[in-house]
């Protein structure tokens, strides 16, 4: 049965590596129309969490997307758009023809590949060679062939990792967007200024184990910044 609530939720994953635990009983949940940030130090679990959720590893408890595991549909693209570091295509492929790649094996008509360039302003490097790409740009098409399905999810980890400046204030109002259009936006980051500019919920991981969860404002409510919030449960003791 489908859950009709536009959610993600992530439910009592634990996992191992080998005698580490590197995930410890991870639940919480990331709302439709909200921008929800992972929030983590290097070494947290956040990658590990979002691979399990998009199903390219496995683990005890639950991940879902609407009550559904990503694997359970037809064509997961047009439900769940997902950006992890790096383009993930021949250097010397077009973006036009990397795009069509992905559209082709997800049953997405290619007319949504000017769309996609355009909303991440780069309709201009459409013929360019990806190994021809700055970090930056890679990260922007990243976000394109994660829209190219108009999908109700996004996942992203690390999104602003590249971004100058322009480029982050850039993704602020594209990630705004997306969720004033009702997306459920979940993104990992150890940037925590970013984080706080941007989301509206947070839920904080560390050793594997989540340590805080809510509105950003409720979480920060005695504390000047969300630096000394993290601060205070990465380090203080939690
Ligand atoms: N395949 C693996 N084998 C062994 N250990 C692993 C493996 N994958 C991840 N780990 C360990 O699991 C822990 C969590 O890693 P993970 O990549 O999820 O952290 P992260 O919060 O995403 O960190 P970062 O911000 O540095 O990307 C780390 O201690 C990492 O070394």
């Amino acid at each position: 049965m489908v859950n009709k609530e536009k959610k993600i939720l992530i439910s009592k994953l634990y996992k191992k590596h080998g005698e580490k635990q590197i995930l410890n009983n991870v639940s919480f949940e990331a709302k439709e129309g909200r921008i929800t940030a992972f929030l983590g130090p290097n070494g947290a679990g956040k990658s590990s969490t979002l691979r399990i959720l998009l199903g390219l590893d496995n683990s005890t408890g639950s991940a879902t997307f609407g009550g559904q595991k990503y694997a359970a549909y037809d064509t997961p693209l047009k439900i769940v758009g997902a950006a992890f570091d790096g383009v993930g295509g021949a250097l010397s492929r077009k973006v036009s023809t990397h795009l069509k790649i992905i559209a082709q094996s997800n049953n997405i008509s290619i007319n949504r590949i000017p769309e996609v360039l355009d909303i991440v302003g780069l309709s201009d490097k459409c013929k360019a060679k990806l190994g021809t790409l700055s970090l930056g740009e890679g990260q922007r098409l990243g976000l394109a062939a994660a829209l190219l399905g108009d999908p109700q999810y996004l996942v992203l980890d690390e999104p602003t990792n590249g971004l100058d400046p322009t480029g982050i204030r850039w993704f602020r109002k594209f990630i705004r967007q997306q969720s004033d259009m009702g997306k459920t936006v979940l993104l990992s980051s150890h940037i925590l200024s970013e984080v706080e500019a941007v989301a509206d919920d947070v839920v904080i991981i560390n050793h594997g184990k989540i340590i805080t969860t809510g509105e950003i404002k409720d979480v920060m409510k005695d504390l000047e910044s969300l630096e000394d919030v993290f601060f205070s449960l990465t380090e203080g003791g939690a």
